[in-house]
């Protein structure tokens, strides 16, 4: 869907972007994340076709930004970090005059622009006028705006900044909803957390250069050397008796006692553990959980990217 292989601009003699390889099938969701000056907004705008490149390449559905950029043009849908609306329109007539430009008329234009309005939920907006929204709801219009021609790609310069926590929340969940609806899309941020749960692969973009690029489950598996267990008995009393079950169990590295459970920490490479729980049962231990322990992903990246800028 969206390909990139040693995507670089310069200006002058300093790297905007330097080598960008990026490879995107059909409904990921890439958190693209960075720093400010990091980087990301040069490389979506090269991918929109609106700045080119120094040199290589970027494709969307196999078509060159060098060679086929109206092509490019109607299967994206690219939203800029900031964007104006003008002031004497209402959310309707904004979203109309958009879907004018993008030659969508008459009977068709209406029931586009009302299911717009529904995916971004500001229907009850629809004729207030664009600059009275708050930020969150100015955010869904300019998505609004940017879904307008159904373009399979979309690329989002920060739609996240600036929110408040349930505005944040909301848009997410919209996100959410247009990767299930089989977009794929771009979306990045300079915080990570902001896009942790909502994407299925990620990159780290720093000074220009792509630090990290992978699934979300291959990061965390990456971190993860070990499996951690999570061991919670219903009477606290047995707790120090499960750790002096296993812990000279050939299976388990370490035991760490905590107020309510024990965790486990198992050897390297060690991810089948079906007799631990079998050996506590057989010698009474009442479980209330026995579970791995969750990775989340800031964490993951924490532990992948030491010694990047420290400026995330
Ligand atoms: N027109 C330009 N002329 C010179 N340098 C530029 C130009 N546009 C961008 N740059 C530089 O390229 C680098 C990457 O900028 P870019 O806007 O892509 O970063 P970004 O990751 O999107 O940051 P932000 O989160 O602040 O938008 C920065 O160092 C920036 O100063």
């Amino acid at each position: 869907m969206i390909k990139t292989v040693d995507l670089t601009k310069k200006y002058g003699d300093a790297f905007a972007i330097r080598s960008i390889d990026l490879d995107l099938k059909a409904g990921d969701l890439f958190g693209f994340i960075g720093p400010n000056g990091a980087g990301k907004t040069t490389t979506m705008r090269i991918i929109a076709t609106l700045l080119e490149p120094s040199w290589g390449e970027a494709y969307v559905c196999d078509h060159s930004v060098h060679t086929a950029p109206k092509e490019i043009r109607r299967l994206v849908g690219y939203m800029p970090d900031f964007f104006g609306v003008y002031d004497d329109m209402t959310v309707v007539e904004y979203l109309e005059f958009f879907a004018a430009a993008y030659r969508i008329n008459g009977q068709q234009r209406r029931e586009r622009v009302n299911e717009m309005l529904e995916i971004v939920d500001l229907e009850f907006k629809r004729d207030a006028f664009a600059n009275t929204l708050s930020r969150g709801q100015t955010q869904r219009l300019g998505l609004a705006r940017t879904l307008l021609h159904d373009p399979q790609v979309l690329l989002l310069d920060e739609p996240l900044s600036g929110l408040d926590p349930r505005a944040r929340i909301e848009m997410r969940n919209l996100l959410r909803k247009l990767g299930e609806m089989g977009k794929t899309i771009i979306v990045s941020s300079h915080i990570l957390p902001e896009l942790a749960d909502v994407c299925n692969k990620v990159g780290i973009i720093d000074r220009g250069e792509l630090k990290q690029n992978a699934e979300v489950t291959e990061v965390i598996r990456m971190v993860r050397e070990h499996v951690v267990l999570v061991i919670q008995p219903n009477k606290p009393e047995q707790l120090n008796a499960i750790i002096d079950l296993l812990a000279g169990h050939d299976k388990v590295q370490n035991c760490e006692l905590g107020d309510a459970a024990v965790r486990v920490i198992l050897k390297p490479e060690v991810d089948q553990y079906s007799e631990l729980p079998k050996l506590l049962i057989e010698n009474n231990i009442d479980l209330k959980r026995f579970s791995e322990e969750e990775l989340d992903l800031e964490s993951a990246f924490m532990a992948l990217t030491k010694g990047t800028s420290t400026r995330m």
